[in-house]
């Protein structure tokens, strides 16, 4: 039997939206082989297909046709092999810090033992130790993002999936916590799935970017970025990729627009 090298298998994938009156095929004919290890940045402009796809790879809205599998096994649901980051946090607001991160340990089964011992080592790896007592909304946007990480790193998955998941922050902070994120994807080698519409943040983070198009949603481009690490934007290399993505964006941005002002007339 031949043996997939592919964390993620992304094959043939199609994801028709129906309502009453109107059908958005959101993603059309998406074929990805996503190699163990490999950051992925998705791509694009608002409507493109992003959360889409990376929903269904999460096994949370199904594909209309095609075939997602992960760590070899076809998709059918979530799984504890591919852990979820949100751009809004998620985290349980009656719950500290620790309580929140202990949480899924709890659930699985894990002796108290391991889930302090387990705990510790994320409030240290995420600086939040001197914030573990607090509950959520007494924390900054940073620092509730990274308690969401800890929380998908206690689970200990091989898969990273993130939508967007600094969107909601400002400059500095989310620079912060890109280097954070870099820092523990390089020791703890997991395989990331990151959407984002921040062509920057792609060109900084990835291996990878997977540009997508609007409506509907295909691959417009597959661009393995390959400038050293810690990236300098400032850099001239890291500047042309800047602006050659930012035509491509630039494109689907322009078909969003010419699609809404279209409906406009329509309505
Ligand atoms: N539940 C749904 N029902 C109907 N249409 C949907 C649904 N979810 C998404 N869509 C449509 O599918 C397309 C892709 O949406 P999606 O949210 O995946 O895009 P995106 O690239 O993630 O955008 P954003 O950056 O704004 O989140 C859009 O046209 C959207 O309107």
């Amino acid at each position: 039997m031949e043996k997939n090298f592919s964390h993620i298998t992304v094959r043939g994938v199609n994801k028709v939206f129906k309502s009453s009156d109107r059908e958005v095929v959101a993603l059309k004919d998406i074929n990805l082989e996503i190699p163990q290890g490999q950051f992925v940045c998705l791509l694009g402009p608002s409507g493109c297909g992003k959360s889409t796809l990376l929903n269904a790879i999460a096994g949370f809205s199904p594909p209309s046709s095609g075939e997602i599998t992960a760590d070899s096994r076809i998709v059918t649901g979530p799984g504890p092999e591919r852990g979820m980051v949100f751009q809004e946090y998620a985290l349980f607001p009656w719950m500290t810090v620790e309580k929140n991160i202990a949480f899924g340990l709890e659930i699985k089964g894990m002796s108290q033992g391991e889930i302090n011992q387990t705990v510790a080592k994320l409030l240290d790896m995420l600086s939040l130790s001197d914030f573990r007592h607090r509950f959520p909304k007494d924390l900054s946007g940073g620092m509730r993002q990274r308690v969401a990480i800890a929380r998908v790193l206690a689970l200990d998955s091989p898969i990273m999936l993130m939508d967007e998941p600094f969107g909601a922050l400002d400059a500095l902070t989310r620079r912060n916590l890109q280097d954070e994120l870099l820092r523990i994807w390089a020791e703890l080698k997991k395989t990331i799935i990151f959407v984002t519409h921040s062509i920057e943040e792609a060109i900084y983070m990835a291996d990878r970017i997977v540009v997508m198009t609007y409506r509907p949603g295909t691959v417009k481009r597959d661009i393995m970025v390959d400038l050293p690490r810690l990236r300098d934007p400032s850099a001239a290399e890291f500047n042309a990729l800047k602006r050659e993505l930012g035509m491509l964006v630039m494109e689907e941005q322009q078909r969003h627009h010419n699609d809404e002002m279209r409906m406009a007339a329509v309505d």
